[in-house]
């Protein structure tokens, strides 16, 4: 098979790397990185393949791209790519759906256990030398087991939070999608667990709000002052999807005004999260540096369905994870 040009743009573990090495010509440049960007810019015009994440591949971008025939994220969201212009083009866009849900559900559950029992607050005052007597009812947190879980947003990893909240801590699920979901066929386990709720409704029940939800033209900004104002007093937010579908302000004005007792937060609208941003060092928030499925299984695990997706496309095979440009 003809050898294509292959351009690298976010680090690839070696064992990776060498499978791309051996069969096309690779280019490794992180534009992220100031001395790499013109090495990247000088591989973009030839490159047939690109493979990475975080990094915004826009219309601008694309438009210096011009033999490009196939994008493979190594992130299942794909709001770094610009999906008409793509479609417009016949480039495909794969992307790694599946491999991570558990491991960010996981990530999802550590918030959610650590926003309800002040884990990093009480920690923090006995690695400060403060725990001087047994702590006082100020200080308790609240149960887990037991309380609503509404989730927004219920496909692959909102469903693995559903189960962790459903079958391990017997949390009822309350749950607002896009579509219906036939859980007698995708997840007869959540049958009489989870239950497909009118928004307004989720949030007045719920004890624990996740947001689980990509990041679209439907979604950016959609969790906002309304959507707080609809809280139950005292709920607690996670937000493990995207930022921007959280209006940032009005996240911070519900901390601020009561509604909320705690915000757990994985993604923000700017990352990495600036240093003036109140989300950084609010005493109510836990934030997080989108590690949501950092950990070295599954990102080697992306990683590897990454690199199989553009070996395929490549070479004129259909990739294991298309993302299907022309809906999106
Ligand atoms: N924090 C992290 O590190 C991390 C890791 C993986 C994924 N993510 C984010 O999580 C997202 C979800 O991943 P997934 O694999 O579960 O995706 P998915 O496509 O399986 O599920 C998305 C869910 O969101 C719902 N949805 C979409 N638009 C909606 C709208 N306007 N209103 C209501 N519901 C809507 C869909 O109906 C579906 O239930 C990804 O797109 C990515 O942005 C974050
Ligand atoms: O979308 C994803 O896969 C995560 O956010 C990791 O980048």
């Amino acid at each position: 098979m003809k050898r294509k040009k292959v351009l690298v743009f976010r680090e690839l573990p070696e064992d990776q790397l060498a499978r791309l090495q051996a069969a096309h010509e690779v280019t490794v440049a992180n534009p992220r990185i100031a001395e790499q960007r013109s090495a990247f810019e000088a591989a973009l015009p030839e490159a047939q393949g690109l493979i990475g994440s975080s990094f915004p591949v826009d219309e601008a971008l694309l438009a210096r791209a011009s033999k490009l025939e196939v994008i493979s994220s190594v992130s299942v969201g794909v709001d770094n790519y610009a999906p008409a212009a793509l479609h417009a083009r016949g480039i495909l866009l794969c992307h790694t759906p599946g491999v991570l849900d558990e491991t960010v559900a996981d990530t999802v559950f550590a918030l959610l256990m650590a926003t309800s029992r002040r884990v990093v607050e009480l920690s923090s005052l006995v690695r400060e030398g403060r725990w001087s007597k047994n702590i006082g009812e100020d200080l308790f947190g609240h149960d887990v087991h037991g309380k609503t879980l509404g989730l927004l947003g219920f496909g692959r990893i909102g469903q693995a939070i559903a189960r962790r909240a459903a079958l391990g801590f017997g949390m009822p699920v309350l749950f607002h999608a896009r579509h219906a979901v036939d859980l007698a066929a995708h997840a007869p386990e959540l049958l009489g667990r989870a239950t497909h709720t009118p928004l307004d409704e989720l949030l007045s029940r719920a004890d624990i709000v996740v947001a689980m939800l990509p990041l679209s033209d439907s979604t950016r900004g959609m969790i906002d002052a309304r959507v707080f104002g609809r809280m139950k007093p005292g709920a607690i937010f996670i937000n493990g999807g995207r930022g921007a579908t959280v209006q940032e302000p009005a996240l911070l004005a519900a901390l601020d005004q009561g509604t909320l007792r705690a915000a757990g937060l994985d993604v923000f609208a700017t990352e990495p999260l600036p240093l003036d941003s109140p989300l950084r060092t609010h005493p109510r928030v836990t934030p997080l540096p989108h590690i949501g499925s950092a950990t070295h299984e599954t990102r080697h695990a992306m990683a590897e369905l990454a690199v199989t997706n553009l070996l395929k496309a490549l070479a004129g095979e259909r990739p294991l994870a298309v993302y299907d440009t022309a809906f999106a």
